[in-house]
């Protein structure tokens, strides 16, 4: 782990430099459903892959049913092709009464290569609700396994 800037023109070298910040919520592989007109994997794929990646981690901490309310600091830094890996990684960036933001940020390992590659990160912030869907407040629990 590493306190250096990101600025995502770098390749990573596992265990060298900067890696992966935070809990894995999501891994999955790139299909050639998800490209989009130019034949790489669409933004909103990606984003969408983020956006349940941020609600695993936001349900950790929360218990609860959680929506979306805002996107903020979106970067998309590399494409993905079809093949990547994807891994997608939460962490907490702040719980409020009812809300908690999660940092979330997307790697990719290409094939045949062992290098992995932060490809997008953003702030995500869900919000607890109840059954009628009305924000209730986070009794803040440890973190879970799930
Ligand atoms: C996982 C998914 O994909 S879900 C699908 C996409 N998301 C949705 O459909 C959600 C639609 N939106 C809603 O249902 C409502 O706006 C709700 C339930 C999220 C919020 O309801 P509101 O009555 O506006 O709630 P309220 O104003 O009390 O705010 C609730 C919390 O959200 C936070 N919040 C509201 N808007 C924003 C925003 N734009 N950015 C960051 N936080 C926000 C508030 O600060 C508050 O947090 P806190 O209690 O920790 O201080």
């Amino acid at each position: 782990m590493t306190d250096a800037p990101v600025t995502g023109h770098e390749v990573v070298h596992p265990g060298q430099g900067c890696s992966p910040q935070g809990e894995l919520c999501v891994r999955t592989i790139a299909m050639p459903a998800d490209t989009n007109q130019n034949g790489d994997i669409f933004g909103g794929w990606l984003l969408s892959q983020m956006d349940l990646a941020g609600s695993v981690f936001a349900y950790k901490t929360t218990l609860a049913r959680n929506v979306t309310v805002a996107i903020e600091a979106m970067t998309f830094r590399k494409p993905v092709f079809v093949g990547d890996l994807v891994s997608v990684y939460g962490t907490q960036v702040r719980v409020g009464r009812t809300s908690i933001t999660v940092r979330v940020e997307a790697w990719v390992q290409r094939r045949n290569e062992t290098d992995i590659i932060l490809v997008t990160d953003g702030n995500f912030t869900y919000v607890a609700i109840d059954d009628s869907g009305k924000p209730q407040p986070i009794s803040v629990q440890s973190t879970t396994s799930v």
